[in-house]
């Protein structure tokens, strides 16, 4: 599976009132579309996420986005004069990019949860389209324009349609172009009339939609309710010089007068963050999930085993927040090769350079650091998580 995710924004937000559109007031703290698009980025199961904007709305979209620094997140495309039309543009945009599903979602419903996409994704495993829903629990009336009730409508079987809306992307782009000047409120209305089976996954009244002035402060008191914490990690790890022409720190080869000594590259760096990592979220550490005993690991990268403690913080819903590594040594010197450095880890971990920071000090030629006999690195990492861990 290569799945994408759309997020709708290029309404109007006319029913919401406010001068701003709704999907970039700010709400519990942050804009409506930076918590939309954020739940899909921390996924490990969506490859790419598009946002589909206004004309015009670029710099709006851009500092609603800025603090989301994510590859996953690409450059958005102009939406339609309708949602309809707006996702067809989203769809377009991202044909011919190897993409087998698609994740349509309103900008406008912040408080998607996981697992809500874990029953959409799990959905598709078996079927081509499936959308998050909630069982009608009133009872309904059908009014006249004099709002009197002409009758009681028999609920059984109703649902309120919700999104994401989830499909294979080929049929839905399919859907859409078929049906282009049939006017519908949702991607699953087309798929209806395109004959695509679509499953309803319970959804939640978290991810209700932003369309009225007082829903605002409904969906902020709910967005508050899911409480986040910080925990912080620490890692340390050595290893011994032997003789050799260069040493791989913090994924950069350094040509050096000696080589680290190790059953994997010997990247003491990467070592001790990706044991700052495994520590704040409670996993152990890099023996237990790499054994040296094991002979797959020799030799191997150790972006291998970064990358594996990062996916498990994501897995968890969180995002890494802040690493701070610093390397202790007397040679190599390291200052020139810092930015290098955070960007090489930056790219492995898909998070922003300025979100880590690599720092080195000698031990004033004391110790076994001090004689050259081996190097040293600490890390910490700071990774937010949501509370139900
Ligand atoms: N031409 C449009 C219209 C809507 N949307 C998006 O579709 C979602 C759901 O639509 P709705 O709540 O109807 O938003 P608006 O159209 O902005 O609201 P209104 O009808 O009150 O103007 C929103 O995230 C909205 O930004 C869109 O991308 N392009
Ligand atoms: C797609 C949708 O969110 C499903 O509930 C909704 O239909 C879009 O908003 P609108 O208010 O119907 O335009």
């Amino acid at each position: 599976m290569k799945t994408a995710a759309i997020i709708v924004a290029a309404g109007k937000g006319i029913r919401a009132g406010s001068p701003t559109p709704k999907q970039y007031q700010s709400i519990a703290g942050r804009p409506v579309l930076a918590w939309s698009v954020e739940r899909f980025l921390a996924r490990s199961d969506i490859d790419a996420v598009l946002c589909v904007i206004a004309d015009g709305a670029e710099a709006l979209y851009r500092t609603a986005v800025s603090d989301l620094k994510n590859k996953k997140l690409l450059p958005p495309c102009t939406g339609g004069a309708t949602r309809q039309a707006s996702v067809h543009n989203g769809l377009k945009a991202l044909a011919g990019q190897g993409f087998t599903h698609v994740l349509v979602h309103d900008a406008a419903r912040p408080g998607l949860d996981d697992d809500t996409l874990d029953r959409l994704t799990a959905a598709l495993e078996t079927q081509d389209g499936a959308l998050a829903a909630l069982p009608v629990n009133d009872t309904l009336k059908a009014g006249d324009e004099a709002d009197q009730i002409t009758k009681t409508v028999d609920r059984t079987g109703l649902w309120a349609a919700q999104t994401p809306q989830a499909f294979a992307f080929d049929r839905l782009l399919a859907a859409h172009k078929q049906f282009a000047n049939t006017e519908v409120t949702d991607d699953a209305a087309l798929a209806e009339l395109a004959g695509i089976e679509v499953r309803l996954v319970p959804g939640t009244v978290r991810n209700m939609k932003i369309t009225r002035p007082e829903d605002f402060a409904i969906v902020e008191r709910l967005l508050m309710e899911t409480t986040y914490e910080f925990r912080t990690g620490h890692g340390y790890d050595v290893h011994a010089f032997e003789p050799g022409d260069h040493v791989i720190l913090c994924g950069v080869k350094i040509p050096h007068t000696a080589k680290l000594k190790g059953h994997s590259d010997a990247d003491a760096g990467m070592h001790a963050l990706t044991d700052a990592l495994f520590g704040a979220i409670g996993l152990g550490d890099i023996g237990d999930h790499f054994p040296p005993s094991d002979p797959q690991w020799k030799g191997a990268a150790s972006e291998v085993f970064l990358k594996k403690a990062v996916s498990e913080v994501i897995a968890r819903g969180g995002t890494i927040t802040h690493c701070d590594i610093t390397l202790i040594c007397e040679n190599p010197k390291i200052g020139p090769h810092r930015n290098a450095m955070r960007n090489a880890l930056a790219e492995i971990m898909n998070v922003a350079p300025d979100r880590i920071s690599v720092k080195a000090t000698t031990t004033e030629k004391l110790g076994f650091t001090g004689r050259e006999e081996g190097l040293a690195a600490m890390a910490t990492a700071t990774v937010r998580l949501p509370e139900t861990l």
